[in-house]
């Protein structure tokens, strides 16, 4: 266990001599070297190749000089696993090919089986062997964002079938995050056991939700999955975070997550006041100011370093994934800054 590791320090809000950060999709696009190795596999083949993952996951670790590694895979991968029929296309996203709209098509997901994830075990050991003192975060999206691409069969933007279902059909919409929730469950319990030092669920979509909605609909399927990696790992850092979930702060906290995460829409010490002194907080560089000159990104770095010198814990991060078209020079200089200033 890397307890040293001043990631694993921020997130439990003890003192650090630097303040640490990773970066959402730090592996990806971004980088040649991971468009050289990925030409002609696919997304979702990648992802069960122990030896590519590792690979992936270890490029942005060597080059930027981040906190933390964050395992190569995706949201979709434990549904595939399980049976469902879902393919990543490259600038759209998963698209599934039977929708999920009823109760047979909810009844038809079958659980997920550790054995059919064996491949994301390897993974996380290989790494765990390579990367020494440099923790390797493991995750999984949350049902809402699950059930949104199931519902919806691909990226949506109003989540409106989803809702609908919701809303309409409450016995279908529960009966399905509950099939999430097992497969989540699963998923998660075998990276921890392969070794992950830290867990981030990712409900990329939930700020699409009321407050009311998300308390009633959601959270309760959010906090089953945080309370079954706890009940394995009580001291193993749980991250819990969503774009545009500024007015869902406290109740994504409240879920059972350790540290929560906010986009650049909710200033840092909004956010720690939010989720309360007992939690850590990530975030929160909008991705699209790495492509702006740097001392206009080097003011905003500041900036966010400022308002998280308030909170307990400060886990510098983006406020959602890093666009391909980053130059990752920027994200290194980045690095280098946030390590340079006083820590929060
Ligand atoms: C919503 C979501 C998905 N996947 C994920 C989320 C939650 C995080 C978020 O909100 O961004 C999670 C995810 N997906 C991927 C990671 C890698 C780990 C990391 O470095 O952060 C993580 C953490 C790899 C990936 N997942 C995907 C890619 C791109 C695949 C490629 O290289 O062609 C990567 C590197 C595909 C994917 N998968 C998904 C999308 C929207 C896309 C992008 C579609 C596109 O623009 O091509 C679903």
């Amino acid at each position: 266990m890397s307890t040293t590791s001043e990631f694993l320090r921020a997130c439990r809000r003890e003192s650090v001599t630097r303040r640490p950060v990773w970066f959402m999709r730090q592996a990806g696009r971004s980088l040649p070297e991971y468009r050289k190795l990925r030409e002609g596999t696919t997304m979702l083949e990648s992802c069960r190749r122990p030896e590519m993952v590792a690979e992936i996951t270890l490029q942005p670790v060597r080059r930027l000089g981040v906190d933390a590694a964050i395992l190569f895979s995706d949201i979709v991968v434990p549904l595939a696993a399980a049976g469902v029929d879902v393919d990543i296309q490259p600038g759209v996203g998963p698209v599934i090919a039977e929708p999920v709209r009823d109760a047979d098509a909810v009844a038809a997901i079958r659980p997920l089986a550790a054995d059919q994830v064996a491949h994301v075990a390897e993974s996380v050991r290989l790494l765990t062997a390579e990367l020494g003192d440099t923790p390797l975060i493991g995750f999984a999206g949350a049902p809402f964002t699950l059930a949104s691409y199931l519902v919806e069969g691909g990226p949506s933007r109003s989540h409106a079938r989803t809702k609908a279902l919701m809303h309409g059909a409450p016995e279908v919409w529960h009966a399905l995050c509950e099939r999430l929730v097992q497969i989540t469950v699963e998923f998660l319990r075998v990276q921890v056991a392969a070794g992950v030092s830290a867990v981030q669920l990712f409900d990329s979509w939930a700020g699409a939700l009321s407050e009311a909605d998300y308390r009633r609909y959601v959270a309760p399927h959010s906090a089953a999955v945080l309370s079954a990696v706890a009940a394995v790992a009580p001291d193993l850092p749980r991250i819990h975070f969503g774009v545009g979930t500024g007015h869902l702060l406290p109740a994504m906290a409240e879920a059972g997550a350790t540290v929560v995460g906010a986009d650049w829409r909710t200033p840092l010490d909004q956010a720690s006041a939010a989720v309360g002194p007992d939690r850590a907080v990530q975030g929160n560089l909008d991705p699209a100011l790495l492509l702006a000159p740097w001392p206009v990104l080097e003011a905003e770095v500041r900036r966010i370093c400022a308002e998280g010198d308030g909170t307990p814990g400060h886990v510098f991060n983006l406020g959602h994934g890093v666009l391909p078209e980053t130059d990752p020079d920027a994200l290194a200089r980045v690095v280098e800054l946030v390590h340079a200033l006083p820590p929060a």
